[in-house]
């Protein structure tokens, strides 16, 4: 069915496909971004997420399956000023300050935001007549990230927007892409740093060899890698066994001891006992990074047993 424009979600990516030589970058990837959502995607090196923003902002064509954004190309809807996306080797003219560096820019597009309400969203107010080329690393960011929304694009997508950052400027940072959110704009990033996800998008979208293995708020990925964590001391007893144990999702061997996330805690605990395993037993909550792992581990063991059964 063909969408209206109006309707159409600010990005869909339906069974996009992106290889380097023989390695899937991007596996055939279904996502759709709804309009004022902010969607993380999460995942470790090299699992696709700059592959997967790449052919969002249209850098990389898809080998198969189609990208849009707002129903248009991604060419197209750069080209309409309703993309905004951070330069990373972006430096600012020597001499001039944020202001004239914002205003400067802003000539460039057809409706840009006022220069004060950029210096707003971007928490640079206070920074306005400090030179450009002088500012922190965390400033500059913001900068950067000024440069990308003052054309007032509906959606932004940014590659590791804080990498590199002290705890501090990625507060800063955080606190003026919500400022853009709230205005009702679509935000995608992509980020390593788990508590970063959960912190600052409505839905996180975690990645891992060119696949999307979850897709959900914190509370449904801890629950779709199991809701508890049953952890005890092997005490030597090796791990045999343990992935077949009634409710359990996953296992995860830290010297000793075994760490089982599970479905059915009860059932878990109660089959261990039988075994005679319950030394040092611990229930609790799964964590994000638990749910992580065993998320990524899932699909590493899936692709391990179907290169062992060729
Ligand atoms: N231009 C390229 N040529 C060859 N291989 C590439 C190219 N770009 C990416 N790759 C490979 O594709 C895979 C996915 O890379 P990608 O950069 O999308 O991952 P990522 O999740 O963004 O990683 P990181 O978090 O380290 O930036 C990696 O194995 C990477 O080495």
């Amino acid at each position: 069915m063909t969408q209206t424009p109006s309707a159409a979600p600010a990005v869909n990516l339906g069974g996009a496909a992106k290889s380097f030589g023989s390695l899937p970058a991007v596996d055939c990837v279904d996502l759709t971004v709804r309009r004022g959502e902010t969607v993380a995607l999460l995942g470790r090196h090299g699992s696709g997420k700059s592959t997967a923003i790449g052919l969002m902002l249209g850098l990389t064509a898809p080998d198969s399956g189609g990208v849009s954004l707002f129903g248009d190309s991604p060419a197209q809807a750069v080209a309409l000023g309703r993309v905004g996306f951070m330069l990373d080797n972006c430096r600012p003219i020597p001499r001039t300050t944020v202001r004239e560096q914002i205003a400067f820019a802003s000539h460039t597009f057809p409706s840009p935001l006022a220069v004060p309400e950029v210096l707003r969203l971007a928490g640079l107010t206070e920074l306005a007549d400090r030179r450009a080329d002088l500012l922190s690393d965390g400033e500059a960011r913001r900068l950067r990230f000024a440069l990308a929304l003052i054309g007032d694009p509906e959606l932004i997508i940014l590659d590791e927007p804080t990498a590199g950052l002290d705890a501090k400027a990625r507060t800063a940072f955080w606190a003026a892409v919500h400022g853009y959110a709230g205005r009702g704009n679509t935000v995608v990033f992509s980020t390593h740093y788990l508590e970063e996800a959960d912190d600052n998008a409505d839905r996180i979208v975690v990645m891992d060899h060119g696949r999307i293995v979850a897709d959900g708020n914190g509370e449904e990925l801890r629950r779709s890698a199991g809701g508890t964590v049953v952890a005890v001391d092997l005490a030597g007893r090796g791990s045999h066994g343990l992935t077949e144990l009634p409710g359990v999702v996953s296992v995860e061997i830290r010297r000793d001891r075994a760490r089982l996330a599970t479905t059915d805690a009860d059932a878990t605990v109660v089959a261990l006992a039988r075994m005679d395993a319950i030394r040092g037993l611990e229930v609790a909550p799964v964590s994000l990074e638990d749910a992580f792992l065993a998320l990524t581990s899932r699909l590493e063991a899936t692709l391990l047993s179907a290169s062992l059964a060729r």
